[in-house]
């Protein structure tokens, strides 16, 4: 595609080659099947929020797609389109502009570490709630700085979705409310993520992003019209159709552990694209660093502590092995 051609300088090196001999190629069965069904995403209305069904979906699913989510469609427009003119810089810009806290990031979503497989995509992750990021400066020159209050005002809309439907499940799931304080911090710790998945010469070999689950309380995807993104269910892959103007929800690990594994952290992909990119932009909601997560199924930990031995196991074995670091093995 045009678009995507005239970019090339702004793609990381290794993604400008027709055939980057780097990463291992994926497993055989990890290989998409050529024409994978689409998903009938449930949908939960946010106005009009029914906890029984949210929790049925919760339970079988994992992931679902929400109405009525007050966020104003054209700020969502806006986000994407930013985004999309940003991550269009030259590669060496988008490392420089996007420095401390946010980062230009590349190849892997995980920070700190490398992931086995190379990931076909790049973008920025920026941390919200900052002291500094309060300080909206929409009249500045720096446009990575305009991003960066727009993706705070982006998530002030994710953080007050994030807190909606964790109270409602935290009902259903009868949690003590003082001992879960710290299972959700909307705003500490949180970040979003701004992606572009370059068209990929290769799509037999690569991945936008490999199967996965997120480590979060629960994760709020916004993408374009493009699509790519999968779930697995029955274990089977899914396409998940983007409709303009609605959100993804998928529940992440922490979530898993709160529920005592009745709900699930559901296992996603992203597939590359062989002639045009696609942009996303991911909310992710998790628990306060330091308070003590406690489950009849794993081990009590901190996220903290989480947090470290994902990095740990990433840097030993070029995965995260996730929950069952955790989990309490069966006495039998
Ligand atoms: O970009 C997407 O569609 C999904 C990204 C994702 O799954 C992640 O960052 O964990
Ligand atoms: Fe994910």
């Amino acid at each position: 595609m045009e678009e995507a051609a005239g970019n090339d300088a702004s793609y990381p090196p290794l993604f400008r080659r027709p055939d980057p001999d780097t990463g291992s190629s994926r497993d055989a069965d990890q290989q998409p099947a050529p024409a994978n069904p689409v998903f009938e995403v449930p949908v939960i209305d946010l106005e009009h929020l029914d906890p029984v069904r949210l929790e049925e979906v919760c339970r079988s699913v994992g992931l679902f797609r929400i109405a009525n989510h007050g966020v104003p469609s054209a700020l969502m427009d806006r986000l994407l389109d930013q985004a999309r003119v940003l991550l269009s810089l030259p590669f060496e810009s988008k490392q420089t502009l996007f420095s401390d806290p946010m980062s230009y990031i590349w190849g892997t979503p995980s920070l700190g570490a490398k992931l086995s497989n190379l990931n076909w995509v790049e973008g920025f992750h920026i941390p919200l709630g900052q002291p500094k990021s309060k300080g909206h400066d929409l009249g500045s020159q720096d446009s990575a700085a305009s991003f960066r209050c727009l993706a705070d005002e982006y998530g002030q809309h994710m953080a007050a979705i994030a807190r909606t439907l964790f109270n409602a499940v935290a009902a259903r799931l009868k949690l003590d409310a003082k001992k879960t304080a710290s299972y959700l911090s909307e705003f500490d710790g949180t970040f979003v993520r701004v992606y572009r998945y370059p068209c990929c010469p290769d799509i037999d070999k690569y991945f936008g992003m490999g199967p996965h689950t997120d480590s979060s309380v629960l994760s709020i995807l916004c993408q374009d019209e493009l699509g790519g993104f999968q779930v697995l269910h029955d274990n089977q892959w899914f396409h998940v159709a983007p409709i303009p103007g609605t959100l993804i929800v998928n529940l992440g690990d922490m979530m898993q552990v709160y529920s005592n594994d009745e709900y699930k952290s559901v296992r996603h992909r992203v597939l590359a694209n062989r002639s045009e990119d696609r942009i996303s932009v991911c909310y992710f909601a998790f628990p306060m660093e330091d308070g003590l997560i406690v489950s009849s199924r794993y081990k009590a930990f901190t996220y903290g502590e989480w947090k470290a031995k994902v990095l740990e196991d990433i840097k030993a074995t070029g995965d995260k092995l996730g929950l069952a670091r955790f989990r309490i093995r069966d006495p039998s």
